[in-house]
């Protein structure tokens, strides 16, 4: 992003956090937010003299290190000189005794749940102490943020982006839309192993009902031929992964043609929906000698693309994205979507991914995820898809044997995705659920529930 434009923590009253590696570092960054108050995860290691905005206050985190090892990370002592208030927690806290300056502090975890007025601790701290204004709020966010697309984008700038209908796209796209309008253009690959009615529920919602500049390019039988004969897991994400950077890169090619044979500018950005907890992944303290990791969300795509990034969405977790998607007017069927795949339904058929094959997935996937929302389950559950099992056993439907596939149906509950466990479907749901798609998807005679915790198994079945 360009370093002349204006950023969030310059819009917003800003709490700065320094990480020591806690695992806990990234739940004080959301009680902050949670009550309203902009707030930014830095490590430790930054130095308070390069950088080129002042915080309302400073916490710092607490650290698997004892301020005794000896390689332990070390403070700033700049951190007590620019006249904000200091708050150590643990780890933080005897740093902040080591250098005997006034400051603030704890000897526990505010931040997490289990501490009894911990959040009102960390409150107390923000608003009476620092006098942060509460005013981080999506409806807010939302003017701010076209305000330093336009100033980023400028008066002509064309940006493309892939947009896959998750809700992270989604929101980045409409963002880019009410910026720059038609300049904004959005790319939707169909892989062909899409679910149900995907691309065409996406269209509606997307282009006609939000007016985004979107183009579905249909790639379905590319990707379908290119997995043809390929059963091993990881070979299916590389071919998926592959050919969807060949794709976008034509159609981005196709638009920039456009761009130029209509006078105007050439694509200069790429959008991309990368969200908070992925920066905080990459920047947060791993230890003195741990290098730094960037994340790319489309990954992959070719150097020579040349363009820069335009990320809208990373400063927020995926609570605040869901909170704007609504406020921009996304229904909630779009805005609390279970997370999908890139790879799609190619990672929930087990063996050959073929036109066939897809189509009895996708059709027990739809039967199931309609009944789980029918039963008022969809919102409880964090994830839920139907898996092909290309095992064949015997049946008897009517007067007839068969000799049929099987429908593995996986659904967890969590929080972080770290750990997930099975979900405890009430017993009618699932005999609905399997009498339907025993009846109504042909080549299926048999439906398994997967009751399995993460870890051992995880979430994918590939
Ligand atoms: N079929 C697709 N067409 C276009 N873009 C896609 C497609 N699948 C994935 N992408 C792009 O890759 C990014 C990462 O995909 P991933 O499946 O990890 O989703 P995500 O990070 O949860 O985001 P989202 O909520 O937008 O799906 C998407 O945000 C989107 O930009």
């Amino acid at each position: 992003m360009a370093d002349s434009t204006i950023q969030v923590h310059e819009m917003f009253d800003t709490i700065l956090i320094l990480d020591f590696g806690s695992q806990y570092s990234h739940l004080i960054t959301r009680r902050i937010r949670e009550f309203g108050v902009y707030c930014e995860l830095l490590p430790c290691t930054q130095k308070i003299s390069e950088l080129s905005w002042k915080p309302k206050g400073i916490i710092l985190s607490g650290s698997p290190y004892s301020v005794y090892d000896q390689d332990a990370p070390r403070l700033d002592p700049e951190v007590f000189t620019i006249g904000v208030p200091v708050m150590g927690i643990c780890y933080g806290l005897q740093e902040c005794l080591v250098s005997i300056k006034p400051f603030f502090g704890v000897q526990f975890h505010p931040e997490v749940t289990h501490s009894i007025d911990g959040k009102q601790i960390i409150k107390n701290f923000v608003i009476k102490i620092c006098q942060a204004a509460q005013n981080w709020a999506m409806s807010e966010f939302i003017g701010k943020e076209i305000a330093r697309i336009r100033a980023i984008v400028g008066e002509k700038g064309q940006v493309i982006g892939a947009v896959s209908g998750g809700v992270d796209s989604s929101v980045a796209a409409k963002l880019m839309h009410m910026a720059i309008g038609d300049r904004f253009h959005g790319i939707m690959v169909d892989n062909g192993v899409m679910r149900h009615n995907e691309c065409a529920q996406a269209k509606k919602m997307l282009v006609d009902k939000m007016g985004i500049n979107l183009k579905i390019a249909d790639a379905s039988d590319r990707f379908l031929g290119n997995l043809a004969g390929v059963t091993d897991p990881e070979q299916k994400r590389k071919i998926i992964g592959n050919t969807f950077i060949d794709v976008f890169e034509e159609e981005a090619k196709a638009i920039d043609e456009e761009c130029a044979a209509t006078g105007h500018a050439p694509v200069e950005f790429l959008l991309q929906g990368t969200l908070y907890p992925d920066v905080i992944e990459s920047i947060s303290f791993k230890g003195p000698s741990a290098t730094i990791k960037t994340h790319h969300n489309v990954g992959g795509l070719k150097e020579n693309m040349k363009l820069k990034l335009i990320e809208p969405l990373r400063e927020l977790f995926k609570d605040e994205v869901r909170e704007l998607g609504k406020l921009l007017g996304m229904d909630d069927e779009l805005v609390w979507r279970h997370p999908f795949p890139g790879p799609g339904i190619a990672i929930r058929i087990l063996g050959e991914v073929t036109k066939s094959q897809v189509e009895i997935a996708r059709k027990a996937d739809y039967i199931y995820i309609e009944e789980i929302k029918k039963a008022g389950l969809y919102r409880q559950i964090a994830q839920a898809y139907a898996a092909l099992l290309p095992i064949k056993a015997v049946g008897v439907k009517g007067d007839k044997r068969t000799y049929e596939q099987m429908i593995c149906l996986r659904a967890v509950e969590t929080s972080d995705f770290m750990t997930a466990d099975w979900f405890p479907f009430p017993y009618d749901v699932l005999k609905k659920i399997s009498s339907r798609i025993c009846n109504e998807v042909n080549g299926v005679n048999r439906v398994v529930y997967d009751v399995s915790s993460k870890p051992p198994a995880t979430i994918e079945l590939e």
